[in-house]
């Protein structure tokens, strides 16, 4: 009784080993030949909630080492100086890191030859589904915001395949192998410090910007989770400089192991990595200040909107489960109060009113419903084109189906909250 008990609070997550895939073997036999030890017993496995992902064979402790990738399996602004040595040479145009460690995975995936094979064939060959890469006929069914997300990402995208391929010739050049290294390099790269990889200063005439990102082998095959605690840091490990992964919290046996990709909202996630997570601490809605004055149905005057410039009030507007932001309840008060005497008082000392309080309420239940409808409205257009089975359009009608529960969620806690 007391076994079958414990058990069923131990159950782990679905999940399907992958251990003995080709791709996984290979992966793990060249890692083993270039000294990785994998103390932590990480292994492979596809988890029914995330797609493939890692845990352990062993219960993992608290401020463990994860693990210790050497640098010389990490893919680097070093490597690809070595290994495109003759390409760069004919750089006509500097490009940033992100788009020269895309090149290097488009000329390396089809080098029978690479250093790297065993980990390129690790690699999604699918992309994620990141609303970017969506047509421009389906972005534009997406809620502003998004949209003007989606464009933005995909003319830093165009911009730096513009650069790429004069680095290139055409017959060397295959922009689907580009978008697929650009879209990897960018959901999967870790930071790295240049100055600790001893990457010398010369790098300006090759580079827009710095030599920071690096791919590193089977690391990057880690989950995001919101609530996981890691620390990263590239050490020295008897003589020989090792990225390192310490977790702060605990695993058991076969839970999947998560990192933190950072403390970033579902939109962020959505359009960075191409997922989202329901009840994910850091999530918020935001708005604009034309949106807010609309619901407020006010006009400020000049004084107002001067000091909501100078103090930036028009920006950083949103609602999460921590409730409204600094500055929309800021916004909100210069909107409402053209004639108070010593705003930045209240303001920047928090002394707002029980009033003025009292009268946020519906104002905040405004406002979301604004954001409901929206979204209903939305999803409704991401439906129509879900029956094309688009997997953006999919991808969108679920994140804003999700929204829409998150949106009700935020009123009915700012509801018993206040
Ligand atoms: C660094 S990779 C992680 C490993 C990846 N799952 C793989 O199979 O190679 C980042 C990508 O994994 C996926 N991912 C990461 N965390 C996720 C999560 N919590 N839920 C769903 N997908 C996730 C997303 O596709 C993201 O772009």
């Amino acid at each position: 009784m007391g076994r079958t008990k414990r058990r069923r609070r131990h159950r782990p997550e679905v999940s399907k080993s992958l251990e003995n895939t080709t791709d996984c073997v290979q992966l793990r036999q060249w890692l083993a030949q270039h000294g990785w030890k994998n103390e932590t017993r990480l292994q492979l496995r596809s988890f029914a909630q995330t797609g493939r992902g890692i845990c352990s064979r062993r219960a993992i402790n608290a401020n463990d080492v994860l693990i210790s990738i050497p640098n010389q399996l990490m893919i680097t602004f070093n490597s690809i100086q070595t290994c495109l040595m003759s390409h760069i040479a004919l750089l006509r145009e500097p490009l940033k890191i992100q788009e020269l460690l895309a090149v290097f995975l488009m000329m390396e995936v089809t080098n029978i030859e690479s250093s790297w094979k065993e980990y390129i064939g690790s690699l999604p060959k699918e992309l994620p589904a990141l609303p970017w890469l969506a047509t421009e006929d389906e972005v534009s069914l997406y809620p502003d915001e998004m949209q003007k997300i989606s464009r933005k990402c995909h003319e830093n995208y165009r911009n730096g395949l513009k650069r790429a391929k004069k680095l290139l010739s055409d017959a060397l050049f295959d922009e689907e192998l580009f978008k697929w290294g650009y879209v990897l390099v960018n959901t999967r790269a870790v930071y790295v410090d240049p100055n600790q990889l001893g990457i010398e200063e010369g790098f300006s005439s090759v580079l827009l910007d710095t030599p920071n990102m690096a791919l590193c082998p089977f690391l990057d095959m880690f989950n995001h989770d919101f609530n996981a605690n890691t620390e990263a840091a590239l050490n020295n490990q008897d003589g020989q400089l090792v990225y390192q992964l310490k977790t702060l919290s605990g695993y058991r046996k076969y839970d999947q192991i998560f990192i933190s990709y950072g403390p970033h909202n579902n939109m962020k996630l959505l359009m960075e990595y191409g997922f989202f997570i329901p009840g994910n601490v850091y999530d918020v809605v935001q708005f604009e200040m034309a949106a807010v004055l609309k619901v407020l149905g006010v006009q400020i005057d000049q004084r107002q909107y001067k000091f909501i410039k100078e103090h930036f009030l028009d920006s950083k507007l949103y609602i999460g489960y921590d409730m409204l932001s600094f500055n929309l309840k800021a916004l909100i008060f210069v909107s409402l109060n053209g004639d108070c005497k010593n705003i930045s008082e209240v303001v920047f000392g928090d002394k707002y009113s029980e009033e003025f309080l009292l009268r946020l309420k519906p104002i905040v239940n405004e406002l979301l419903d604004t954001k409901i409808f929206l979204y209903k409205e939305q999803c409704k257009n991401c439906e129509i084109n879900a029956a094309t089975k688009s997997k953006y359009a999919s991808m969108m009608q679920q994140f804003l189906e999700y929204r829409v529960m998150f949106v009700l969620d935020l009123k009915k806690i700012f509801d018993e909250k206040s």
